[in-house]
Parts: structure tokens; C-alpha cells; sequence
């Protein structure tokens, strides 16, 4: 499905933080959300989300203005993993991932084959099987977030948002949740901290500062040293990794 946003301006009091963003997602594509601390990249993707209304401007998610979809038609489609959520604490991790299933579920409608294999395949996706019994309370920080993607997918989302998915995951399993996420057949908007990660996997990046869109194209064409140094205020040297042709960011301290 695809996700266009038109002209999005949201603010605070006086204070404006998302300032005319315009941006077209493809069906099947990856974008990556980059920028600065507070540059508007969790409000922006509350914004496309439909979590929160626009002063002014629209997003559209598979040709429907997302304001006039109920909210409950909305989550059929579209799934949020935000940063560090909160859960319930009583409950176990298959509890945690079964709540996905909820927009898909009536009230009368009983426990699906297809809502145990969407929680199945989910738990399987992010390595958490074997944990699916223990309490959400005793997890430590990156199976958390594990747990909290996989109650995204068990959603069979067709547009997935994830805010700093990668927060608090090993190596390991921030490449391979990014691997997941851009090899389903979904669309995805994926707010990441990590440049490095964000040139691998995304098939285009928007570049935010100060809430708007400072530049937007492939990791080739955005992740440049300039960039680096005037939106990241760092100094850095970009090459082509040898296996990928995609842009490799080594940063200098001085
Ligand atoms: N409800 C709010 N009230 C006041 N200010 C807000 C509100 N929500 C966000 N902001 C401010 O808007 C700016 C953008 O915040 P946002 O969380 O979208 O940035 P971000 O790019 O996701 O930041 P980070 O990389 O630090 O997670 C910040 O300066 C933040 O303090």
C-alpha cells in the first residue's frame, strides 16, 4: 500500500515541529525517517500514523484520507511499534504478541487458526519462541522490543511505522529485525538513529531538520559528507561498501 503525506504542518502552542513535510511511499518500499535529536521524526510518524491530526495538510494510505477511516479499519492496515512502549506488566509474551491479532477479532468471533499462526509466525520472526511462556516483566530490554515488533507483525500490517526499532537490540538483532522488516511485503516507514543501518536497508531516506524535509532520494544520494556535517554536525567519510554498492559512513572524531 502506498502512504502519501501532502504538505503536514503540526505544532504546539506556538511552537511548530512539523513544518510542510511532503512524501510518497511506494507499495513495498522501505523509507527511512533520519534526523537530529528533536528533529520531528516521532512526531512525523505519529502524524502518518494517524495518532495524531494535522493542523493542516493530509496523508493518504492506499488512496484513502487516513482522517476519514475508522480507527479500527485503520489498525486492520497499519501497525505503530513505538519507542520503548509500555505493556501491561501481569501478562506473558504470548499474551503481549496475541494483542495484535485484536483488530482482526469481533466481539463474539473466537480464537482463529489464522490469529495462532500470525502470533506463531510473528514469535518465530523475532527469535521468541522458545520465550513465549515467560513474563513480560522479566524480559530484559532488547526482547522487549522483540516482543513489541512481533505483536506489530502478528498484526499482518499492510504499513508498518517503527519508531527506533533497533533501540536496546545486539547486533545481531537490529540487522536482523531491518532485514525482516524490508523483506516483507509491506511497506515501511522506519525512524532510525544509525546511519549506517539506515543505508543498508532503506530504499530511500527522508533527511528531517527542524520538522521539515531537508533532503530526500537513495542512500547514495542523500548520506553524504555534507550532509553529515550540516544536519549531523559531524565530520565523517562516506565510501561505496564493496558487496552493496551502498554508501558506508565512517565517522571522524576531531
Ligand atoms: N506534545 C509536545 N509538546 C511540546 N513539545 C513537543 C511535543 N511533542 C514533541 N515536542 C517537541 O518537538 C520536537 C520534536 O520531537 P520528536 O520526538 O518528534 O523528535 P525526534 O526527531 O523523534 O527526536 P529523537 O531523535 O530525540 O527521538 C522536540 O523538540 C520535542 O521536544
Amino acid at each position: 500500500m502506498s502512504v502519501i503525506a501532502e504538505n503536514l504542518h503540526w505544532g504546539v502552542k506556538r511552537k511548530t515541529i512539523v513544518s510542510g513535510v511532503s512524501l510518497t511511499v511506494a507499495p513495498g518500499e522501505t523509507l527511512g525517517l533520519i534526523g537530529p535529536n528533536g528533529s520531528g521524526k516521532s512526531s512525523l510518524l505519529r502524524l502518518l500514523a494517524g495518532l495524531r491530526t494535522p493542523v493542516s495538510g493530509r496523508v493518504e494510505i492506499n488512496g484513502q484520507d487516513i482522517a476519514r477511516v475508522g480507527r479500527k479499519a485503520l489498525s486492520r492496515q497499519i501497525a505503530f511499534v513505538q519507542q520503548s512502549a509500555a505493556t501491561d506488566t501481569n501478562v506473558t509474551v504470548r499474551d503481549v504478541v496475541r494483542l495484535g491479532r485484536t483488530p482482526h477479532r469481533s466481539a463474539l468471533a473466537g480464537w482463529s487458526a489464522a490469529d495462532e499462526a500470525a502470533v506463531a509466525n510473528a514469535l518465530d520472526l523475532v527469535d521468541m519462541v522458545e520465550r513465549r511462556s515467560q513474563p513480560w516483566q522479566t524480559l530484559s530490554g532488547g526482547e522487549r522490543q522483540r516482543v513489541h515488533i512481533a505483536r506489530a507483525l502478528a498484526q499482518t500490517p499492510n504499513v508498518m511505522f517503527l519508531d527506533e526499532p533497533t533501540n536496546h537490540l545486539d547486533i545481531h538483532h537490529q540487522i536482523e529485525i531491518l532485514r525482516i522488516v524490508r523483506d516483507l511485503d509491506l511497506t515501511s516507514i522506519v525512524a532510525l538513529h544509525d546511519l549506517n543501518l539506515a543505508a543498508m536497508f532503506c530504499d530511500r531516506i527522508v533527511v528531517l531538520e527542524a520538522g521539515a524535509v531537508r533532503a530526500c532520494g537513495t542512500p547514495d544520494a542523500v548520506l553524504t559528507r555534507d550532509l553529515c556535517r550540516e544536519v549531523f554536525r559531524v565530520a565523517a567519510d562516506v565510501s561505496g561498501a564493496p558487496d552493496t554498492g551502498r554508501p558506508h559512513i565512517r565517522f571522524r572524531a576531531e
